[in-house]
Order: C-alpha cells, then sequence, then structure tokens
C-alpha cells in the first residue's frame, strides 16, 4: 500500500511518520506496560485540537468528568476536578475528525501488528483546571469489561518542570511520572495499571480514549 503512493505528495513520508510514531507507542508498550510516543500529533494537529478544546470550554460545553456517559461515576470533586467533552464523528468537525482519522489508522495498525480485536473507542477532551487533579484508580469498570487499553494524549505546548499534573503510573513496585507535554501520548492496558493525576498548577489540556472490545 505505501508504495502505490506517489512519494511527491508527502503522502508516504507521512505514512511512515505515522508508522515510526505508532510502533515507537506500541514497543514502549510492550517493553514497559506504559507505552509512550513523544510526537504522536504533529505541532498542527495537537494547536488545532488546543485551539478546539479551548474554544468549546470558553463557551460552556464542558461538563464535570463523573456525569453523562458513565453515571457509575460518582459524581465527586474530591475525587477528580476535571471537566470532559466526547469527540464525537457526528460533530462534522474537521480537527475531531481527523483526530478519529489518526487513531483509525493507529486501532488498524494495532489490531494488524497485536491481534488485539479492538472494535470501538471512545475519547474526550479532558480540561484540568489549575488545582485540579484525578485520584488513584483504574479506567476499567468493574461491571464491563469493554474498555481494554487507555490512550491519552496531551495538548500542553509551554508545560514545564514545576506546572504539576503529571500523569502518576503505580506499577508493582516503582512510581513513574509522565509530564503532559503538547503532542505526547501514553497508550497501557485500562485493567492492570492504577494511575492518576497529579495536582495541576496551570490549566492542563488533554484527550483521554479507551480502545474497545464487543
Ligand atoms: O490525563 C491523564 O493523564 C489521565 C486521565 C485519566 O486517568 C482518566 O481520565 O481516566
Ligand atoms: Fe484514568
Amino acid at each position: 500500500m505505501l508504495s502505490s503512493l506517489n512519494p511527491a505528495t508527502g503522502l508516504t513520508f507521512n505514512l511512515h511518520f505515522l508508522q515510526t510514531a505508532f510502533d515507537t507507542l506500541i514497543d514502549s508498550y510492550i517493553d514497559n506496560k506504559v507505552g509512550i510516543a513523544e510526537n504522536f500529533l504533529n505541532a498542527t494537529l495537537a494547536n488545532q485540537l488546543r485551539e478546539k478544546l479551548a474554544a468549546l470550554h470558553s463557551q460552556g460545553h464542558f461538563q464535570s468528568a463523573g456525569t453523562g456517559n458513565e453515571k457509575i461515576i460518582l459524581h465527586d470533586k474530591l475525587y477528580r476536578s476535571d471537566m470532559i467533552y466526547w469527540l464525537d464523528r457526528k460533530h462534522n468537525d474537521p480537527v475531531e475528525n481527523e483526530f478519529f482519522d489518526l487513531m483509525d489508522s493507529f486501532v488498524l495498525h494495532l489490531n494488524s501488528t497485536c491481534y488485539t480485536g479492538i472494535t470501538g473507542y471512545e475519547f474526550h477532551y479532558a480540561m484540568y483546571p489549575a488545582g485540579s487533579f484525578y485520584k488513584k484508580h483504574l479506567d476499567q469498570f468493574r461491571n464491563n469489561p469493554s474498555r481494554q487499553y487507555s490512550m491519552i494524549t496531551y495538548l500542553n505546548p509551554d508545560w514545564q518542570e514545576g506546572n504539576g499534573g503529571e500523569l502518576r503510573i503505580h506499577h508493582a513496585d516503582s512510581e513513574q511520572d509522565i509530564s503532559p507535554v503538547s503532542g505526547k501520548s501514553v497508550f497501557f492496558k485500562s485493567s492492570e495499571l492504577e494511575h492518576e493525576v497529579l495536582v495541576t498548577n496551570t490549566a492542563r489540556l488533554s484527550i483521554t480514549g479507551w480502545l474497545k472490545v464487543g
């Protein structure tokens, strides 16, 4: 498939670049249980998604996390204090759709290289205002095993040490802190790894989602 494309269009290059990002994410997941790809999003798409998120948030479209799709989560500000907005192809938003196209490519690549059998996904924008956090938790609900893999992509181009809001992964005998830097994606098994979002000192933007079966 790759070789049938005209290199002059740049498509071949883009596909190779994408595959490298996909493989980086998958290989690091296999090696360390937590996949990390620093440049999963290119800077243009990351900026467009960040601008879209900011606009939707300022127009009042975000809801407190824990309400809406998963009523089972306790609506408890002591547990998590982020705000979310679910992405949907039905919005016909070109930037959201570009993100979905990227995820479609990733899922195809994941299924064909790792036989993961992913059949669906869900993603939401997340906004953690200064002072917010998400305490230690697992992403797979006890009564619903459909969430197989968690995937978080960050949209904070100016993040610096001291801003807080790191993703802390709790491994069996160690902790791993991941900075929420723009373009970076993190990928791990939803049923396996407990994790938390440390208190952020500045607004922290991201897209969080789950790859699902069934
Ligand atoms: O934003 C993150 O780094 C993690 C978010 C998270 O754990 C969740 O939404 O379940
Ligand atoms: Fe989580």
